[in-house]
């Protein structure tokens, strides 16, 4: 698991032996002990090379071990005996340098980084603080407020931008190893005693106590609950307060805070469950390592509104060539405008030249002729969306992709209207298409393996957290979202205020509550849809009458305030009220107070108090039941995708490791039983009807969520 060799003469060159990324499992920490041993104790080596095969330095700390009984050398004694070491030991960083990896190489005398080598101290990501000693050598390193920065956001960072802060000592576009061995030649038998980060003072920055006040304020605005980032800031204040040995017992006392926390449980969960949800398989069998995608190299965008022009930004800055179609010329000439606009600041921001000629505008759908692939993003209208695929069906050359950007309608039913239905997929981006990383897949029942592996190969391209979903009304992020949003209807219904229910969610974690996004993304969008279902029209009637629509509870409050024209944001008036239309900062409005009021008035309800649990559980175990019946249904195959899907699309706290998973950490026999106590108080909801897969696991004696694949499997298998 580490190798060690004699090169050039006299430098011990040991290698770290663990593929894919050299993570410091318990072996590979054996193997540098023994190793470090034998090269310090040896005469003929002189100075010492640390490096990782396979052009790999070291992912960091083996995250598998976690919550295992981790056994073998711990990381912090290894990484002193390096630093005390009489002997030069020189890290050449090649691919990566993260964690307890760039922790190794904090240990080591020099640093030597390729040119394309990436470096970070990531572990906030999992709810952990650097604790093999980044956290007290990094701030005396590279000064207090550049190691806040790194250590709290846990952002990977450049070589050359390890260069400029002085993580690393010298950056090659050759050989790290070669150039490192040469360098280790040269401090042979040079003094050590500068080199040795521990025994550096911390440079205390002029107002130290603003500064870090000023810091935890901001990491706790931005952290929404998030623990690990504030001891990462704690560490980092013992760095500068304290001598190292003590700032060491305070770098693990922290630590052992996380480690067996149930936040770095749910962000080790989400680390892994990305990984997993990429490993996708449809219910024939066909598999992500089975089917061969396509080539993609041309693609076409039909409609240039806000979805459209995002994705064909997104497609534009991965290289591909794109058609960018869109009927009306003024909507064309502007879209033009706003997308040149768009690719301009991305460059700027990725320091690359605007991809301006990778996209031709055309008002004409014929040039899509000789694509590859073609995402519809019009406007969600089925009648609109099943004429653009007849035509798209005539239109392309045989084999060209179609796929659909519906936020929910019937990926099938448009399937049904070319002439090739397995080529038709459904990739729903969400808003703002080139920023956000979710991209859901949908595949119809007749979706061949090979679009399915091409949409996903092309998302994964784009930069985006893919993820393969069957098809059914809303796919799996807006069909839970609509238990989860008719609860909060109820709520208010019942005597609570849309800042009551945004409040909880908010305090939960959500960077925004239901009411504050629906007033952001316009109460008119979900009114539409709702009038398309034969809902959405407020009867006029009082009384319990006028609440029940096809036969079940229905709360016509949406509704009414889109009838007055208060559509949110835009229209300065929904939820909230804003100084104008456009407005973005909310304030409680009296006016909405005093029209739930006289709605409860007409209705005959009664309003109770109502306090946080009881939005959380109401809005949040909807969801999940929801989101269990999904896995019922075999629309995702795994907790793993519904809690990608919430994380990376919905602003599910990562830290509470997406729906599937919170329930899993609440205790799947209180999920049940405090949606069995809600269905028994309104009988009329079905939502609230505890699905049978959650009873079943309930029965089974509720087994943990790494198991629940399997069990969806087995179900689906004895059907
Ligand atoms: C009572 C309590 C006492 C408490 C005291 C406890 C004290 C404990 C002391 C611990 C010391 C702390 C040490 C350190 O500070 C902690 C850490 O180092 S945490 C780990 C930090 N590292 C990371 O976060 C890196 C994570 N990995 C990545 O970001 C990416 O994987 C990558 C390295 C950039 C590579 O990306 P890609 O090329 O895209 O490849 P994949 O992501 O698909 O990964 C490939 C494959 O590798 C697996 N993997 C990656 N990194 C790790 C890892 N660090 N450990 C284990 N496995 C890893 C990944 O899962 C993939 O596997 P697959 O899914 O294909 O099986």
């Amino acid at each position: 698991m580490a190798q060690l060799t004699r090169v050039s003469g006299s430098v011990g060159l040991i290698t770290l032996q663990s593929p894919p990324v050299n993570a410091l499992s318990a072996a590979v920490r054996q193997g540098i002990v023994d190793t470090v041993q034998r090269a310090l104790s040896d005469p003929e080596v002189k100075s010492v090379v640390v490096c990782g095969q396979n052009g790999i330095f070291c992912g960091g700390a083996d995250i598998k071990e976690f919550g295992t009984n981790m056994s073998g050398p711990p990381l912090v004694p290894l990484i002193h005996a390096i630093e005390v070491a009489h002997k030069p030991v020189v890290a050449a960083i090649e691919g990566i340098a993260l964690g307890g990896g760039l922790e190794l190489a904090l240990g080591c005398h020099y640093r030597i980084a390729h040119s394309k080598a990436k470096l970070g101290l990531p572990e906030v990501t999992l709810g952990l603080l650097p604790a093999a000693g980044g956290s007290q050598r990094l701030p005396r390193l590279i000064g207090v407020p550049a190691a806040l920065d790194l250590i709290t956001t846990g952002r990977h960072i450049t070589a050359a931008e390890a260069l400029k802060l002085g993580v690393v000592d010298q950056v090659t576009a050759h050989s790290t190893v070669d150039v490192a061995v040469k360098f280790a030649l040269s401090v042979a038998g040079k003094p050590l005693d500068g080199r040795r980060i521990s025994s550096l003072p911390c440079p205390r920055p002029p107002n130290m106590d603003a500064l870090f006040e000023g810091v935890m304020k901001k990491v706790r605005q931005s952290a929404r609950g998030a623990i690990a980032p504030i001891a990462c800031v704690q560490a980092i204040r013992a760095a500068a307060t304290l001598p190292y040995d003590q700032g060491m017992e305070r770098e693990l006392e922290l630590m052992a805070s996380l480690f067996t926390s149930d936040q770095a449980r749910a962000l080790q969960y989400i680390f892994f469950a990305q990984r997993a949800v990429a490993r996708w398989s449809m219910p024939s069998g066909a598999r992500w390592d089975t089917s061969k995608p396509r080539p993609v190299h041309k693609a076409a965008v039909i409609g240039l509104g806000t979805m459209g022009r995002g994705i064909a930004v997104a497609l534009a800055q991965t290289g591909l060539s794109v058609v960018a179609v869109e009927t009306q010329e003024k909507q064309l000439m502007a879209a033009k405008q706003e997308m040149s606009g768009m690719l301009e600041r991305g460059a700027k921001r990725r320091g690359v030249a605007p991809a301006f000629d990778k996209i031709r505008y055309s008002p004409d759908i014929k040039a899509v002729a000789d694509v590859d692939l073609v995402i519809e993003a019009v406007f969600e209208d089925m009648a609109l969306k099943e004429k653009v695929f007849q035509q798209l069906s005539a239109l392309c050359k045989p084999g060209t992709l179609l796929c659909t950007n519906t936020s929910g309608l019937d990926v099938d039913h448009l399937a049904s209207q070319t002439r090739s239905p397995e080529l038709v997929v459904g990739m729903h981006f969400f808003a703002p298409a080139h920023v956000m990383k979710l991209l859901e897949v949908v595949y119809g029942s007749k979706s061949s393996p090979q679009a399915l592996a091409t949409a996903m190969q092309l998302g994964k391209k784009m930069g985006k957290v893919s993820v393969a979903v069957g098809n059914c009304r809303g796919f799996v992020g807006n069909r839970m979202l609509k238990p989860y949003s008719e609860q909060a209807f109820f709520l208010l219904e019942e005597g609570a205020t849309p800042e009551l229910v945004d409040g909880a969610l908010e305090d939960f974690g959500f960077p925004m509550g239901l009411f504050r996004m629906s007033d952001l993304s316009g109460l008119d969008v979900g009114w539409r849809v709702r009038k398309v279902d034969g809902l959405g029209k407020s009867s006029g009637a009082s009384g319990q009458q006028a609440r029940i629509r096809q036969g079940r509870r229905y709360s016509p409050l949406g509704d009414v305030l889109c009838e007055q024209g208060r559509f949110g944001q835009k229209t300065g008036r929904g939820w909230y009220q804003y100084d104008k239309p456009g407005g973005r900062v909310g304030r409680p409005d009296p006016w909405l107070h005093s029209f739930l009021e006289e709605y409860r008035a007409q209705h005959g309800l009664v309003a109770r108090r109502i306090d946080h649990q009881e939005v959380l559980e109401r809005c949040l175990y909807t969801l999940i039941n929801e989101g269990f019946r999904i896995l019922e249904d075999g629309i995702a195959a795994g907790p793993e995708e519904i809690d990608i899907i919430y994380v990376f699309g919905y602003g599910w706290p990562r830290h509470r490791g997406g729906p599937m998973f919170y329930a899993s950490m609440v205790g799947l026999e209180k999920v049940l039983a405090r949606l069995e106590f809600y269905q028994e108080a309104h009988p009329d909801v079905p939502y609230l009807q505890p699905c049978n897969l959650l009873k079943r696991l309930v029965a089974s004696g509720s087994p943990p969520v790494h198991k629940w694949r399997e069990v969806v499997k087995k179900l689906h298998s004895q059907l």
